[in-house]
């Protein structure tokens, strides 16, 4: 099945608006983030997991990584803040530049890399804490913010995650007494708190329902007004309805990489072509 087919079947398919492709098109958006010649090894002497995968991630886009399990898309999220560090046998080699400087040097601050490059992980994962708190957690750690100065910034967060109306008169409520939508959307408040350049995000709506899906959705496209997005996706009608960008990978490789529309409607290669239109997954 070819995709236009796939689309004519499946109307739910659609590319994103007109205007945007346009205004995307005009504006010529510069690399945030540029990966050259990027291997990964989880441990000494094994097979590479991902293999000189080359890539730029532009400014104020969405970009979304897809292909079948198993083929690399979160090891790839994972260099982008190093989080793969945290465990010892995993190293990576080549470049991954942010703003021009190499994260994969070993004299990188961790910390400020990650303020930086925030994540959104697969399961919302809120502190056990309360609704306030896990906002101003991160602030705390960074420091240098007076409590009138962190309640703004949560105020602000809160706002642009669309969960304020919704938590304002809760505060101080345990966050796990939230929904699972409105979890993930404190998760994204919680990164967005710490001012990051990138935000990372591994299937963020994966453990939602339609509903919340949507709202997450509908924050990511206007997250990206302000933020540099890179996520991982299973599904296709999201990574088409999101982003500007899509990266295909297969077997530890990036297949191909380009406009959205491209990917979607002509890509280059067969694989792509087969892997959109469901032939395998
Ligand atoms: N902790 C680990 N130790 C060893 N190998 C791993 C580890 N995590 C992942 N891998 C391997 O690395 C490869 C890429 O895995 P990765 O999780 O990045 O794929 P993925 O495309 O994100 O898959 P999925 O869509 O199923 O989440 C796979 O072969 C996987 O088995």
């Amino acid at each position: 099945m070819t995709m236009n087919v796939a689309i004519e079947k499946n109307p739910t398919i659609q590319p994103i608006e007109s205007a945007s492709v346009t205004e995307l098109s005009s504006a010529s958006p510069m690399p945030r983030m540029e990966v050259n010649g990027l291997n990964f090894f989880y441990n000494k002497g094994a097979e590479p997991a991902l293999k000189n995968i080359n890539m730029p991630i532009y400014n104020n886009r969405v970009t979304a990584l897809i292909g079948p399990s198993g083929c690399g898309k979160s090891t790839l999220l994972r260099t982008m803040n190093r989080i793969y560090d945290l465990y010892g046998t995993q190293h990576a080699e080549g470049e991954v530049l942010l703003d021009g400087e190499d994260i994969l040097k070993s004299n990188v601050d961790l910390n400020a890399l990650r303020s930086k490059v925030g994540m959104v992980f697969q399961k919302p994962t809120p502190f056990p804490m309360s609704i306030y708190d896990n906002i101003t957690f991160g602030l705390k750690m960074q420091g240098g913010m007076s409590a009138p100065q962190m309640a703004v910034r949560a105020k602000k967060a809160l706002k642009r995650a669309h969960l304020w109306k919704e938590v304002k008169d809760k505060l101080d409520a345990d966050a796990s007494s939230l929904s699972g939508g409105q979890q993930q959307r404190l998760c994204i408040a919680r990164t967005i708190a710490l001012k990051p350049e990138v935000i990372l995000m591994d299937e963020p709506t994966s453990a939602l329902d339609p509903l919340a899906t949507a709202a997450i959705e509908e924050l990511i496209t206007e997250l990206r007004e302000k933020y540099t997005i890179v996520i991982v996706t299973h599904n296709m009608q999201q990574a088409m309805r999101i982003s500007d960008y899509t990266g295909f990978m297969y077997l530890g490789e990036l297949m191909e990489f380009g406009p959205t529309e491209k990917i979607f409607h002509n890509a280059d290669h067969q694989k792509t072509r087969d892997y959109i239109a469901g032939n395998f997954g």
